[in-house]
């Protein structure tokens, strides 16, 4: 279903279109940063298929990322999602959404790199808590203190999310403003 209630500007499309060329763009970021919706309406705007690695860890596994977690270890999903991520970079042109730990694994992040063009939805600590404290869904959030992890977490890994192509704050306005904001990013990366 097509979230985006107002058309993207048709020439920000053509402009990021032809900046990306073949390669693959794929979404960085944070429990919370939008990749997963933001992706979406993003592949939909240039009109290129769309996978979340997450989505696609759980098909081939058959179980929840939780499950996953629970039955195996963050050792074995991260070896499990390295190999997702090499498989769904090997082909092309699309938007790839990533989990939110996966570019911070050394294997998963070489994959990344050699597979397409990066960008990082970088948000604050409260615009990520809104949205994630609404759903149970993420097993490292399942702790005493879920907000202190997440900016744990933040301290952690924001210096690895900017090693990213491009960077796009991830704020709480219309999804299509962000789909804008990260096509134009993609366009105006071309002229660097
Ligand atoms: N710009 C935005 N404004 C409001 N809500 C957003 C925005 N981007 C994402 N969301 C919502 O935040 C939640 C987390 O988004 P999601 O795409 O799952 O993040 P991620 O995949 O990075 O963990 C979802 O409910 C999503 O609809
Ligand atoms: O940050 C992380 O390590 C994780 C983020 C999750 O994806 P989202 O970023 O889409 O929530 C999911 O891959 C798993 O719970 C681990
Ligand atoms: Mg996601």
């Amino acid at each position: 279903m097509n979230d985006v209630t107002e058309p993207v500007s048709a020439t920000l499309v053509e402009r990021a279109k032809r900046a990306l060329g073949k390669r693959n763009l794929v979404f960085i970021g944070l429990m919370g940063a939008g990749k997963s919706a933001i992706g979406r309406l993003t592949a939909q705007a240039l009109g290129v298929p769309f996978v979340d690695s997450d989505h696609e860890i759980e098909r081939v596994s058959r179980m929840t990322i939780s499950d996953l977690f629970a039955t195996y270890g963050e050792e074995e999903f991260r070896a499990l999602e390295a190999r997702v991520l090499k498989r769904l970079l090997r082909s092309g042109p699309r938007v790839v959404s990533t989990g939110g730990g996966a570019y911070i694994n050394e294997r998963s992040r070489r994959h990344i790199k050699r597979g397409g063009l990066t960008v990082w939805l970088n948000a604050e600590l409260d615009v990520l808590w809104e949205r994630v404290n609404k759903r149970d869904t993420r097993p490292l959030l399942k702790t005493e203190n879920p907000k202190q992890t997440l900016e744990n977490l933040m301290r952690a890994r924001y210096p690895i999310y900017a090693e990213a192509d491009l960077t796009v704050l991830s704020r709480d306005v219309k999804k299509e403003a962000m789909v804008e904001e990260v096509l134009a990013a993609i366009a105006d990366h071309q002229k660097a």
